[in-house]
């Protein structure tokens, strides 16, 4: 899938709790998407958005960065179903210890599948199926998402080189594939609670992401 157009929307002045921030607004247009479900046809055109923030000088040297996938029930609830918000946090921790760094976030809720989707796909996990198994009962792909909102982003930035927070290998290919250099991974592992530790093991034993 690639873009027709991606335009920046917006970009205002952002004070948050972790420090000062630019808070940029993106929109990509994709014509002909691929459906992720195959009983729900895919529109004609897709409209994927995401949201900036960046902070201090990000050309001096690769800059950290963060791709955090929308997460409602964690980033905004505190969920401890998973570990989004806790990755969140310590994301925006080292960008703001580092006085540099960009946190993109992705309208991409449930790895993709939305909102609703996610809620059904969550209890389906309350009667015994892990994450995988539920997206794939609800007609879903186990992981609707691709990274290349983002790239496109951090290369329109004038970005050619980062240092990434993820331990989600596809984040790190997305970016090699658009031609932006992961001179760094950094580990966004937590440590696991006995409410998401079921969850967290099959991410890393069934989906291939890295344990540190
Ligand atoms: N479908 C589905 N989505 C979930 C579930 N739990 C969390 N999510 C979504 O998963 C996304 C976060 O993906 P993760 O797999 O935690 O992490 P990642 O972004 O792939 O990789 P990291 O960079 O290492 O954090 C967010 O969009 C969440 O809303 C679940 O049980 N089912
Ligand atoms: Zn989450």
């Amino acid at each position: 899938m690639s873009f027709e157009t991606i335009t920046k929307i917006a970009d205002a002045d952002f004070p948050t709790a972790w420090g000062h921030f630019r808070i940029q607004g993106y929109e990509g247009v994709i014509a002909n998407p691929l459906p992720c479900n195959d009983a729900i046809p895919a529109p004609a055109v897709r409209i994927e958005s995401a949201v900036a923030l960046v902070m201090g000088d990000i050309h001096a040297a690769p800059p950290i960065i963060r791709i955090h996938s929308q997460c409602l029930t964690g980033d905004v609830f505190h969920s401890l179903r998973c570990d989004c918000q806790q990755q969140l946090h310590q994301a925006l921790d080292r960008i703001s210890s580092e006085g540099t760094g960009i946190l993109l976030y992705e309208q991409q809720e449930g790895r993709g599948i939305g909102l609703m989707a996610k809620l059904r796909a969550y209890e389906l996990q309350d009667h015994g199926r892990n994450t995988i198994e539920a997206n794939l009962e609800l007609g879903y792909a186990a992981d609707c998402r691709h990274f290349e909102l983002p790239a496109e982003i951090l290369k329109s930035m004038g970005l050619t080189a980062v240092r990434l927070i993820t331990n989600n290998p596809e984040k790190v290919e997305a970016l090699e594939l658009a031609g932006i250099r992961v001179v760094e991974r950094l580990s966004a592992t937590v440590p696991p609670a006995p409410t998401n530790a079921d969850y967290l093991r099959t991410k890393q034993e069934q989906m291939g992401h890295l344990v540190s």
